[in-house]
């Protein structure tokens, strides 16, 4: 429902003399929000101000420093030839002749003035002389309208991402746009004058600051819009980092130092809104985004302004304080980003290491490979992320020179060849082929290719062993593109295996493998501090019994050294303590206050939550298998293991099985037996296999996690030998 909120004009100038400090000039006033007030923000879901009307996910102009509506008055263009606005018709009627807008460069030209003079406005797309002839095509003159003025960096653009109202006056917080121009590669050759990018850097202000909503659209829709404020926009551009990325790529680790400073749902607003000292430096030309905060801009509106639509809050962001229980949940999720990373000190060091010396060489980063490897679970690609957020520190403060950063998860791709597009894209900005990619990219990592650029890039490459193809293409020229001169390229490849480079060709393995940073499997005291480290980052140490973290932590060290399935554990396990606490809380016993004193997470919970996770419907299937299919998993696992591989060739998975029983004097199983049996774990989906009709030369992968696996077939009544056999 519309409600009217507009306040007396002095009232709102007081408020904003109160609200900034004292000095007119200073930037850091756009950060200086009184936050004491935050509890009585209501967000909104639109907002009109004069007549303008601003929704949550719109962009917009936003003025700059020094700026006033009053500069905005009159924003008609001068025709480039004449230099004038209007010019009347010779002839009958004398009306105003409009300007011919060039669609490449976006001047505007009197089609009179054009030599020849074009009679009548042309259907589509009309490029001016310049821009046919493929000349630069600066304009003479001083740009007038908002968007010639983006284009020449004389004013902002944001994307509106949360509107609010506070103490009578609506503020708004988003993201800047930049130019091609602003980024590391500077304005390249696909670029249109349309283009923007979507930045991490956040802007926060009263939305008194925008001028006018403006269209930001995809490409294939830039058809349907009308001429005038239009844009396109089909990638972010990470400041901090110098790399694209789709503007919807999907990404799911909240530790990716790519995503650092988005605006984080639930940090949002504690931490400063984008201060222009800090980040701008980094995007190319340093140019100061400073949302005016004075009072001078207030001439020229009269701020009436009137929210439109009431939003529900964001979860989260009036809600009730966690209980301890609930602290402890969220702070053994998989997804939260750890503070710290204990245990790993080492391993961090040694890649920290790494990651600054390619950086420090710059110029001469040669040959700079690192191989990672470990078992799952065993916090390489945590430990990664922990690095690059701690360079990117140092690069912010001046304490290491620039990289840029790109991220490549093989498992991610559609097919190891994806490898270039992605690269090419997050250099670039630009999407292509996968051939087309690779050659790009061969003449941006040859001598003097990388253009301008000065920066080193550090590219990881998770899941590396994805990326083997037969002729083993893209491995070599990922490892190889390090040691061309001016390559300034790093690359550090993750993978559960050992050995990949020993598996590989001897001239890829001679780059990937001399320098190498093991991961050990955690062991149980390992285990038992990370999740207590976990918890006390929290602050909710004492949700968990001592002697229960101690129990989850054997028990799984028992299986395997995965973190993830200890922290899975505990944080099942504080749930179920969590519910117990809800239902004798409904019962109302009088002894409520002693219960929230003892409900902690017990031993007796980690228990039921061991039962819990393994009462899922996968291990009901493997407790179900018969004993030839059992012998056949434990052959798998066996086999897969020894090759860090994760499938394998039915014919060695049959050689493990005949050893197996030979040494314990079981019958031999048939072959035909062997495969069908095979044909029936895939059936029933605990194994992901080709048709039996291969045969022995039938691959076979595990479909479900080789913990569980290894959990049931140990735990075996029928099989008691299986406990001893090294699965
Ligand atoms: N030392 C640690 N301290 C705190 N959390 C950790 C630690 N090691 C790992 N984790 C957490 O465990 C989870 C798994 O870690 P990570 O993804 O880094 O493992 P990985 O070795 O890369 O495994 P994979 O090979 O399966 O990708 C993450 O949520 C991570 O935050
Ligand atoms: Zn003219
Ligand atoms: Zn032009």
């Amino acid at each position: 429902m519309p409600e009217l909120m507009a306040m007396p004009e002095r009232l709102m100038l007081q408020q904003a003399s109160t609200a900034v400090p004292k000095e007119p000039q200073s930037s850091s006033k756009v950060c200086a929000q009184p936050t004491a007030t935050k509890a009585q923000r209501r967000f909104l879901t639109s907002c009109e101000v004069d007549g303008e009307v601003f929704r949550v996910g719109d962009s917009a102009y936003a003025l700059e420093e020094g700026q006033t509506y009053k500069d905005f008055e009159d924003e008609r263009e001068l025709c480039e030839l004449c230099g004038k606005v209007d010019k009347q018709a010779k002839g009958r009627r004398g009306q105003a002749i409009p300007l011919l807008e060039c669609g490449k460069c976006l001047r505007g030209f009197h089609s009179s003035c054009l030599a020849p003079p074009l009679s009548s406005i042309p259907e589509g797309e009309w490029l001016c002389a310049d821009c046919v002839a493929g000349r630069p095509a600066a304009s003479r003159h001083a740009p007038r309208n908002p968007r010639l003025l983006f284009q020449a960096a004389r004013l902002g653009m944001v994307r509106i991402e949360k509107l609010w109202e506070i103490g009578g006056t609506a503020r708004f917080s988003g993201r800047w746009y930049c130019r091609p121009e602003d980024t590391e590669t500077g304005r390249q050759e696909h670029h249109t004058a349309r283009d923007v990018f979507l930045t991490e850097l956040r802007a926060e202000e009263e939305l008194d600051c925008l001028l006018r909503p403006v269209a930001v659209c995809a490409p294939s829709e830039l058809d349907q819009q009308p001429q005038g404020d239009v844009f396109v926009c089909d990638h972010q551009y990470h400041t901090g980092c110098a790399v694209f990325r789709e503007l919807d790529a999907p990404h799911e680790d909240r530790g990716d130092p790519l995503l650092l400073d988005e605006g984080g749902s639930q940090s949002e607003s504690e931490e400063p809104a984008f201060s222009p000292t800090a980040s701008s430096k980094h995007a190319r030309g340093g140019r100061r985004r400073c949302l005016q905060g004075g009072d001078d801009w207030q001439t020229g509106r009269k701020k009436q302004i009137v929210a439109l639509g009431a939003a529900e809050a964001p979860a989260g962001c009036r809600a009730r304080a966690m209980t301890p229980l609930e602290g402890a949940r969220a702070a053994l999720a998989l997804t939260a980003a750890p503070r710290s990373m204990p245990c790993r000190e080492q391993e961090r060091a040694e890649i920290l290491r790494f990651v600054e010396e390619a950086v420090a060489a710059g110029e001469e980063c040669l040959g700079q490979c690192l191989y990672v490897a470990g078992v799952p679970g065993t916090g390489k690609t945590a430990t990664l992320h922990e690095v690059m957020r701690q360079m990117r520190a140092q690069m912010e403060a001046g304490q290491a020179g620039s990289f840029r950063y790109v991220e490549i998860n093989a498992l991610r791709l559609a097919s190891p060849q994806h490898a270039y597009v992605h690269l090419y894209r997050a250099l670039t900005g630009k999407h292509a082929s996968p051939a087309a990619a690779a050659e790009h990219l061969e003449k941006l990592f040859s001598e003097g290719g990388n253009g301008d650029s000065r920066r080193v890039t550090v590219l990881l490459v998770d899941e590396m062993d994805l990326l083997i193809t037969k002729k083993q293409q893209v491995l070599y020229n990922l490892c190889e593109w390090p040691s061309r001169r001016g390559s300034r390229l790093a690359v550090i490849g993750i993978a559960n295996t050992l050995d990949l480079p020993e598996r590989l060709m001897p001239r890829i393995a001679s780059r990937l493998g001399s320098r190498r940073v093991v991961f050990q499997p955690y062991r149980r005291e390992q285990l038992q501090a990370i999740v207590r480290r976990r918890l006390s980052d929290a602050g909710v140490t004492d949700t968990f019994d001592e002697n229960a973290i101690k129990y989850a932590a054997s028990k799984v060290a028992a299986v395997s050294g995965d973190v993830r399935r200890a922290l899975e554990l505990c944080r099942k396990a504080a749930e179920i303590a969590e519910e117990q606490q809800h239902s004798s809380a409904a019962t109302a016993v009088p002894t409520g206050a002693e219960r929230t004193k003892h409900g902690n997470v017990t031993m007796g919970h980690v228990d039921a939550a061991v039962t819990e996770m393994f009462r899922a419907v996968h291990m009901q299937l493997l407790g179900n298998t018969c004993r030839l299919e059992k012998l056949l998993l434990a052959a798998l696992v066996m086999e897969t293991r020894a090759t860090g591989r994760q499938d394998a060739v039915l014919g060695k998975v049959q050689q493990r099985l005949r050893f197996m029983c030979e040494a314990r004097q079981e019958p031999i199983p048939h072959i035909g037996d062997v495969v069908s049996a095979a044909a029936r774990l895939g059936a029933k989906r605990l194994a992901l296999c080709d048709p039996a009709s291969l045969r022995l030369r039938m691959q076979l992968a595990l479909n479900v996690d080789v913990d569980d696996v290894v959990h049931k077939l140990r735990n075996d009544q029928t099989i008691p030998w299986l406990a001893q056999m090294n699965l």
